[in-house]
């Protein structure tokens, strides 16, 4: 026995010496096991007997390539329309693998009757894309376990509840002048560059989210002197989030956004210097107070750049769509300019302006889905399956129900009913009312002293974010 298991070793050796692989043979098989590397975790999730209704698409790229080109929204339509057409029922959830990661995406009520609790109680962590992770930074309440039970999650509550205090409804509506002002202005220069046929609106948006968010966070005083270096830095930090997480230095997008970041640092270590600060978010942050020891140096860059990131990717996006809504809804544009004189006394009193605004982000959130992950056990989603352990969870943001626009729904229904905000959960949008008011203000000061046109409006994508034709060409005319 032990002879024959010499004598078949010593021909295995013979053998192996004897070998000489050709350099082809050598390739396809480092090309073979490089693939089986990349592609079986794709599909090991196909273990789990219970998952929901699965899609994988195609080996390695899953969905990616078609998020890409026809972007998220767009992409979230063709899944919906896809699973309802191949299981023959109403979308309630689906396994897919997308930006090289498997995620649960599921209709609202979905995550509200089975996860929301789990959520609510801290068993959840947030399962943001890896760039957006390491551009946050560890101490970004974007990033951080979160739970609605006191001492559970108390980095998280602290940080929480100093940023909600900076941006309460009275600390909002003080820089309602100040915002008046900013859209006036930028009003005025897209009515001039107008004056040879047209300008795109995108670049306005996406000016005027970035002034009122470093307005509120650093001050008028501060965010004047500082807000060409921290707009540079951000042009590079939002091309970085989008990027595939390779940090090369200067030679790669996500590179450059990790310096722009660090470039940050020494930004707002001036500005905290400063005497100005202390009428400011940041010098919210840097009190101690009931919620616990004033927030660290790493801590207040985190939520800066949180602060930076999370308003402005939002703000922007959702008032180039209610341009576009109005555009298609020319007669909401008559009776938000008849109430643009009016006084309001509240961010959410009712008026026909919130209605509208309200609507169009219901039909049409400028983030689609949160990201939750549940690492330590599966998650049943009842009759529409079971989420493996550690795999994400999507809950989709918009109204899946009701498609028609209707602003007048709004006249009975509480701010809570908007789903584009997170819902009841512990890391809902602490930004919403600062959001809510530049919306209004920017949407009265437009319609109130100009009549305007939006010459094309087609979607496109920019890698998955939505973006438009020639950045939405409008013309404005003074009344
Ligand atoms: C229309 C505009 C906006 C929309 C639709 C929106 C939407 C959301 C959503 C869905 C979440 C929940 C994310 C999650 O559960 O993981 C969220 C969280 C958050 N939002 Fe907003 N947001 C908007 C504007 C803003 C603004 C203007 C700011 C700040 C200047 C802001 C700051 C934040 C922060 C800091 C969080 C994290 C809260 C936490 O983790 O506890 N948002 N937002």
């Amino acid at each position: 026995m032990l002879l024959s298991r010499a004598w078949h070793t010593d021909e295995l050796f013979g053998f192996a010496e004897s070998y000489r692989p050709s350099w082809l043979s050598i390739g396809l098989g480092t090309i073979g096991a490089l693939a089986a590397a990349v592609v079986l975790p794709q599909y090991a999730i196909l273990r789990h007997k219970q998952r929901p209704w699965t899609d994988l698409g195609t080996p390695f790229w899953g969905h990616t390539l078609t998020m890409l080109k026809v972007g998220v929204d767009m992409w979230v339509d063709l899944i919906i329309s896809r699973v309802e057409r191949q299981t023959g029922r109403p979308f309630r959830s689906v396994l897919r693998y997308a930006g090289f990661q498997h995620a649960v995406i599921m209709r609202y009520d979905v995550y509200r009757d089975h996860v929301q609790k789990l959520d609510q109680a801290g068993d959840l962590v947030p399962d943001l894309p890896p760039p957006f992770v390491k551009l946050l930074g560890k101490s970004s309440i974007l990033n951080m376990r979160a739970s609605f039970q006191a001492g559970l999650t108390p980095q998280h509550r602290r940080i929480r509840s100093k940023v909600m205090r900076a941006l309460a409804p009275a600390q909002v509506l003080q820089h309602r002048a100040g915002m008046q002002q900013v859209s006036r202005r930028l009003l005025e220069d897209l009515a001039s560059a107008s004056q040879a046929g047209s300008a795109p609106f995108e670049p306005i948006a996406k000016s005027f989210a970035m002034s009122i968010s470093a307005r509120l966070i650093v001050g008028e005083e501060l965010s004047g002197e500082y807000l060409q270096e921290m707009e540079a830095c951000f042009v590079d930090i939002l091309a970085g989030a989008l990027s595939p997480p390779l940090d090369l230095g200067r030679f790669s997008a996500f590179g450059r956004a990790m310096q722009a970041r660090r470039k940050l640092l020494p930004l707002v270590k001036k500005m905290m210097a400063h005497p100005a600060v202390s009428r400011t978010a940041l010098g919210e942050l840097l009190l101690a107070g009931e919620e616990g020891e004033p927030l660290t140096l790493e801590e207040i860059v985190d939520t800066v750049v949180t602060l930076l990131l999370a308003g402005q990717i939002t703000t922007n996006h959702a008032l180039v769509q209610l341009l576009v809504d109005l555009h298609k809804h020319p007669e909401e544009v008559q009776l938000i300019r008849a109430e643009s004189e009016k006084d309001f006394g509240s961010i959410e009193q009712d008026s026909h302006t919130l209605r509208v605004i309200k609507e169009s982000l219901r039909l049409t959130p400028p983030i689609n889905v949160f990201r939750r992950a549940c690492p330590g056990r599966a998650v049943s989603l009842g009759e529409a399956g079971v989420v493996p352990a550690g795999c994400s969870m999507a809950p989709l943001l918009r109204d899946l129900d009701d498609r028609s626009w209707n602003p007048a729904r709004w006249a009975a229904l509480p701010l809570d009913h908007l789903l584009v905000f997170g819902g009841n959960q512990p890391h809902s949008c602490v930004g919403r009312h600062l959001a809510l008011l530049e919306l209004h203000i920017f949407v009265r000061e437009l319609c109130g002293t100009y009549t305007f046109e939006v010459l094309e409006a087609e979607e496109q994508s920019m890698m998955g974010l939505k973006c438009w034709k020639d950045g939405l060409p409008v013309c404005l005319e003074r009344l």
